[in-house]
């Protein structure tokens, strides 16, 4: 169904930009927060917080809502364990699965994904980090040499494609080509609390920069009218 904003028809496909994350403490609330959000939001994200509160079940119901579904793991693990995994999560017909951007998990992850339509995602340096708080982790080298080399080992791993900073998407995309998903968290519409993240830009700004899909969680999740917040991020969307 096309949604209709301010006047203007939202497209399906850009509203496939848009993935609210589901950052929730109880299952109760984040099956509030869909139901709230309608049809206004197509594409879910179901990450550590909720997935420990027994959330992942709730993807079952979303899938049979028409929804995609994106589980935020992050796993880094052994091979076995994390090519089992993502075997699992293929299994339960998700869209999205994140692990860390090392090259053996992503390996791995590609393996346990081989013949599903489940993308696996290497998270390359997490939007909160600088330059300090990866030097900070022992990684010798900046957060843009750090996520130059994971992006080219998320491709070589063949996986679908890579998590990064919407300041990096435009480095990332290069690497990438056009056929394989830079999608982006750290976004944050004009105004809004930028919270514990470091490396943003807003909405347009990322697609502009190459992102095929951003993540938001608080700027939608804590807004005082949530569905407004959502409609307000896929006008700029569609108009980028
Ligand atoms: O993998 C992610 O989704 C992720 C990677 C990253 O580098 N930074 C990041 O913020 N995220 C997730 O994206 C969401 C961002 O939430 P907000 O900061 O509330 O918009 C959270 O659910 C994070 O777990």
């Amino acid at each position: 169904m096309t949604q209709v904003v301010q006047g203007t028809p939202i497209r399906a496909d850009v509203r496939d930009k848009l993935i609210v994350a589901l950052d929730y403490p109880s299952v109760a609330a984040a099956e509030a927060a869909v139901a709230q959000l309608g049809d206004v939001v197509s594409f879910y994200k179901i990450g550590l917080e909720l997935a420990v509160s027994g959330g992942i079940d709730l993807a079952a119901d979303l899938i049979a809502a028409g929804k995609k579904v994106f589980l935020d793991l992050k796993l880094h693990d052994i091979g076995n364990t994390v090519e089992r995994a993502t075997a699992a999560a293929a299994e339960r017909g998700f869209d999205i699965l994140t692990v860390h951007a090392y090259p053996m998990t992503m390996a791995a992850a590609a393996r346990g994904a081989a013949g599903s339509k489940l993308e696996v995602l290497g998270v390359t340096v997490l939007t909160s980090y600088d330059d300090a708080d990866l030097a900070a982790t022992g990684v010798v080298g900046g957060v843009t040499e750090t996520v130059r080399l994971r992006a080219g080992q998320a491709r070589d791993a063949g996986i679908a494609g890579v998590i990064c900073a919407p300041t990096d998407a435009a480095m990332v995309r290069a690497i990438l080509g056009p056929d394989r998903r830079v999608v982006t968290p750290g976004v944050r519409p004009k105004g809004a609390a930028v919270g514990d993240q470091k490396r943003i830009a807003t909405p347009a700004e990322a697609l502009a920069a190459g992102a095929d899909r951003i993540v938001v969680g608080r700027p939608v999740t804590a807004a005082e009218d949530p569905v407004a917040a959502a409609q307000a991020i896929l006008a700029e969307l569609q108009g980028a």
